[in-house]
Parts: structure tokens; C-alpha cells; sequence
């Protein structure tokens, strides 16, 4: 594409005249840049981009899109915010590639991958082929990519939607960060259903206030646009028993349809029966009450498997093709994935580092334990720090034996994250084990027939970020080995 007609995309009153060189891609990394680039310099949280504009030029770029005139020998076109003019130029030249797709965008404090997961599978089984972005990994068909966040910035984002059209994915299924969406990460994206999960504490180091936090993730409903396109109807699926959805629906002028457990909803969900193995539920719907019986376990799965019966069947999706697809889904690695090396104690791994999801996985264990529950728990560095005593305090109320340890310490001294969890549970009894290894196998040796272990907060990670270096670290490997040296 040529460089004037990518300006033309821009505001209307950015004026450039100039060179018209033919832009081969839009990389906003120097070290990406090769000839014919288009280099977007973003003055980010560590350095600021416009410092490498003259290394892009010496790589090749052809102009520079920049917030200031730098002194370069290629054109550099001036905008007041280059990380929205880059949303813009991103959509614009990867062909607007997410109106090519069925996109399904979920957002929330908690469940939005496990969400997304059960949501790409009734897709696969409608015989779709689907795309997923999220905390795991991006996915187009089964080829798997790492990522560095959940949802990346609008300039992969976009390449990432152009190769799933090249590819032919009929669906794609994304977690939307409240941080995405502060930053413009999915400007300009054609959602066609916005799913909201749960609001509760989370990234209040980010957001400092929980009614900031709400607006945050209200962009997804609100962005979903003003106009009524009945070609490709907008659907918002929203949980009825989370007071944020009042709000959201207020936002959209997109169809909305509910669904909860506690309050009326289009799919709601009644005659709730849970065992150690499984929940069976009577699915109340538009299309009458069906028996749904799902594999996963605690009333926060059901909220999940609620949202993507939605998401699918605002798709299109037949509602008995949804549940067969539901039934057979066994869980997502890392959420309360069952570590089972023979031992006669159970081992859950869950990605619960949230007050609301640890209480929720706890109390769900609670249901079935019938002995002793050790909770191995820590909490992240360099993330908000006010969750930090509520989650110790939750250790300590829902299980029989807590025990604080590391999570990725990043920047921060562990011992000063362990202490501020210690604020929440003064004069309580709990065990402190700064290494995680340790406290897990603290875990393992003690527990007798019976007891339940749940190490929380790192899920999936197969690694431990202290400092600036990272470890190889996967607590469902350090598990089964201490269960194996016992
Ligand atoms: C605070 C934050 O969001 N930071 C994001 C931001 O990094 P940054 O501002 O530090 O970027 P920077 O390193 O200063 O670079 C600025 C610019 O210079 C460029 N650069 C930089 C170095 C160089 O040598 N050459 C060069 O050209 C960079 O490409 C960039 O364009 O831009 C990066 C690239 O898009 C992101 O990966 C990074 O996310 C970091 C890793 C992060 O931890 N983010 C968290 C807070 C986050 O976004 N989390 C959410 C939610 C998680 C959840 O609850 O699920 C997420 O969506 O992941
Ligand atoms: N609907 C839910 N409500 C509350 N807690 C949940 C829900 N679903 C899952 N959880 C808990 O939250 C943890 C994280 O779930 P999941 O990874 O699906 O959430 P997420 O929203 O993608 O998190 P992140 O923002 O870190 O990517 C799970 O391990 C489980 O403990
Ligand atoms: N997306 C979340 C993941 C937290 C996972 C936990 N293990 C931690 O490192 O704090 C975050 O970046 O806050
Ligand atoms: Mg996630």
C-alpha cells in the first residue's frame, strides 16, 4: 500500500504531502523494521520509541509515523497519539480483517480463557475452523504461537486477525483485557458478540478504583458499536447476577441476552447437582429446559459454560449441538487440573490469584473435601497489592491450612509480598515458605489420606519470574515430583 493512501485513513486534518513510498509492512519495533517499513514510534512505560526511529531508518524504513519531528531522512508524518493512529493503520492495512471473521470477544475479571476455551471447542464440533487469543497462547486452527499478554496491541492483533482470514477460520474467540482496552488494543476491532464474565477486585494497581476498573471493561460493550447492522446482528451476552451488567447493557445497542444461576435470566441455569466429578444442571433457555451434564466442577464453571452456550447460540449454534459440546468438555490446563501420580490425597493446580476466584475454588473444594485442606497460595509482584491480605485472609477462612508462598516476585522482595498477604490474617495460624518448591513439597509431605492440596495462582505458567530472570517452574511437575519422593 502506498504511503498516502495508509495517511489517508488518519484523521482528516493530518496534512502530509510529501514522499509517497510504497509501505510494505507497519512495525512499531526497530527490530522488526525492514525496507519499506512503516516505523510507529509509542512512547511506552519503559522507553519511548522515537529513540529508535533512527535505528528503523537505518533498517530500512521508508517513513515514520511519530508524536514529534524527529530528525530522520525519510518522511515523518506528526500525530497527537500514535498508538491510536496506530489501531487505525493496522485495520486499514491488514484489509480490515476482523469484519472477515465471526469474532466472539470476551471480557471480566475471571474466566475469560476457560470461557474462551469451552466457546472455541462448540465451535470446532459445529465443524468450524476457529481462532483464539488469549493468556495461553494465540491459535489458528492447532497451530499454537506464545504471546507476551493476553491481548496484544492493536498492530499484532490485526496481523494476527489477517492470518486467520488467510487461513480461513470461520470463528474467532478472544479474552479482552481491561488493560486492552485502556489502550486501545482492540480500537477498531468488529466484534460480533461481547461477552462479560464477572467483575470483581483485580489490576487495582492499574485502574486504582473498582468503578474505574467497571468503565474499563464497559469499553467492550460500548465500542460494540451505535449502529443497528441487520446483516450481522451484535449480540452482548451478560451475567445476570453481577450488578456491573446493568451498566454494560445500558452501553450497547447491541441484542442482549442473560444468563445467571441467581437471578432470571434468558439461560439460567436450576436444579444445580455437583459431585466431586461433575454437575448436572437444568438448563432453562428459550428453547425450553434441557438436562445439561458438564464434566467441570463449581458454580463458577457453570457461570462459564452459561456464557459460552450464549456466545454460541447468539452464533447460530443449535442449542442441542452446544450442550453435546458442552458435556464433553474436560477443563482447561491448569484450572483445577487434577494432579493424580496414584497418591491418596487429591492435588488441585488452579490459575486462581484473585480474591473472588480463590474463594470461589476453595469453597468448591470445600463441597467435596472431607478432610484437611492445605492451600498453597502466593501473589504476584509488581501487581496490585491491595488484594494481597484479602487473599491470605480467604486462605485462611476456607481452608484448614494455609500456606503463603511465592508467585512470580518480578521486582519485589517476596518477603515483602509474603508480608503484606501476613497484614490480612494477623493472629491467624498459617505456615510462610518463601520457596515455592518448598511449600509445595511442605504440602505433599504432610498431607494424609484423604486431605485436598490446592496450589493456586499459577495455573498454566511453566515458569517463576523473580527478579528480571525467569525459571523454569511448573507447580503440576513439582507436585507429582514431591508426591513421588514421599
Ligand atoms: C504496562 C503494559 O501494558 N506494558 C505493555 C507495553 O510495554 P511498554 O510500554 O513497557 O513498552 P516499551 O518496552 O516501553 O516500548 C515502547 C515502544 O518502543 C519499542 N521498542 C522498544 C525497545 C527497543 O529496543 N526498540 C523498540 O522499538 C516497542 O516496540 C514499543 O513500541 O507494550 C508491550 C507491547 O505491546 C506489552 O507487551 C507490555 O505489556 C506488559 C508485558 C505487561 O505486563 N502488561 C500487563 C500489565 C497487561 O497488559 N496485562 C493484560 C491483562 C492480563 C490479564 O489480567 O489477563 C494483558 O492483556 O496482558
Ligand atoms: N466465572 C468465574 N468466576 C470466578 N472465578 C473463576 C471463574 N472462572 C474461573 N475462575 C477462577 O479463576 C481462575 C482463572 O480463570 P481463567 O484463567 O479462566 O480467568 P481469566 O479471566 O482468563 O484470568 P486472566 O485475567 O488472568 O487471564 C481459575 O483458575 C478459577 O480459579
Ligand atoms: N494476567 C494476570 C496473571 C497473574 C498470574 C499470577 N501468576 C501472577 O503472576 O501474578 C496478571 O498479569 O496480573
Ligand atoms: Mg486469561
Amino acid at each position: 500500500m502506498k504511503l498516502h493512501e495508509l495517511i489517508g485513513y488518519l484523521h482528516p486534518f493530518v496534512d502530509y504531502k510529501g514522499e509517497n513510498p510504497e509501505i510494505t509492512s507497519i512495525e512499531n519495533d526497530n527490530r522488526r523494521v525492514t525496507p519499506g517499513s512503516l516505523f510507529i514510534c509509542i512512547k511506552g512505560y519503559t522507553v519511548d520509541g522515537h529513540d529508535f526511529a533512527g535505528s528503523a531508518v537505518k533498517n530500512g524504513a521508508a517513513a515514520v509515523l511519530a508524536e514529534r519531528e524527529l530528525p530522520v531522512n525519510v518522511p515523518v508524518i506528526v500525530v497527537k497519539d500514535t498508538v491510536r493512529a496506530m489501531a487505525v493503520l493496522a485495520d486499514a492495512f491488514f484489509g480490515q480483517p476482523s469484519h472477515k471473521l465471526h469474532l466472539v470477544g470476551i471480557t471480566g475479571t475471571n474466566g475469560k480463557t476457560t470461557t474462551s476455551h469451552i466457546i472455541e471447542q462448540i465451535f470446532k464440533d459445529a465443524d468450524q475452523k476457529t481462532g483464539l487469543i488469549g493468556t495461553m497462547y494465540t491459535k489458528i486452527g492447532e497451530q499454537i504461537f506464545e504471546v507476551k499478554n493476553t491481548t496484544p496491541e492493536s498492530l499484532t492483533l490485526q496481523k494476527t486477525f489477517k492470518k486467520m482470514v488467510d487461513e480461513q477460520v470461520d470463528t474467532a474467540v478472544m479474552e479482552v483485557s481491561s488493560h486492552a482496552l485502556v489502550y486501545g488494543r482492540v480500537h477498531g476491532t468488529d466484534y460480533n458478540v461481547a461477552v462479560f464474565t464477572n467483575l470483581t477486585q483485580d489490576h487495582l494497581d492499574y485502574h486504582k478504583t473498582m468503578e474505574e476498573y467497571r468503565k474499563a471493561k464497559g469499553l467492550l460493550f460500548s465500542q460494540l458499536g451505535n449502529a443497528f447492522n441487520h446483516e450481522k446482528p451484535k449480540f452482548a451476552v451478560l451475567n445476570s447476577d453481577d450488578p456491573a451488567s446493568d451498566e454494560f447493557a445500558m452501553l450497547t445497542t447491541a441484542h442482549i441476552l442473560t444468563y445467571g444461576i441467581d437471578n432470571h435470566a434468558d439461560l439460567q441455569a436450576i436444579n444445580i447437582a455437583m459431585t466431586a466429578s461433575g454437575t448436572s444442571f437444568d438448563l432453562v433457555s428459550p428453547f425450553g429446559v434441557k438436562k445439561v451434564n458438564i464434566q467441570l466442577i463449581g458454580k463458577f464453571s457453570i457461570y462459564n459454560v452459561l456464557a459460552s452456550i450464549g456466545a454460541a447460540l447468539v452464533s447460530g449454534v443449535p442449542l442441542e449441538a452446544i450442550i453435546a459440546s458442552v458435556e464433553g468438555v474436560k477443563g482447561v490446563s491448569g484450572r483445577f487440573e487434577v494432579v493424580d501420580a496414584g497418591q491418596d490425597f487429591s492435588v488441585i493446580v488452579d490459575y486462581a490469584h484473585t480474591p473472588d476466584s480463590l474463594e470461589n475454588v476453595l469453597k468448591t473444594i470445600q463441597q467435596f473435601a472431607q478432610k484437611r485442606v492445605y492451600c498453597v497460595v502466593g501473589c504476584g509482584g509488581d501487581r496490585d497489592r491491595t488484594k494481597r491480605p484479602l487473599m491470605a485472609k480467604i486462605a485462611c477462612e476456607y481452608s484448614t491450612d494455609a500456606v503463603f508462598t511465592s508467585d512470580n516476585p518480578r521486582s519485589e522482595d517476596p518477603a515483602v509480598i509474603i508480608k503484606d498477604m501476613e497484614e490480612g490474617v494477623k493472629g491467624e495460624v498459617y505456615t510462610s515458605i518463601i520457596d515455592r518448591k518448598e511449600a509445595i513439597q511442605h504440602a505433599i509431605k504432610n498431607a494424609k489420606s484423604g486431605d485436598v492440596i490446592l496450589i493456586a495462582g499459577k495455573g498454566h505458567e511453566t515458569y517463576q519470574q523473580i527478579g528480571d530472570r525467569t525459571f523454569d517452574f511448573d507447580d503440576r511437575i513439582v507436585a507429582r515430583e514431591a508426591i513421588e519422593e514421599r
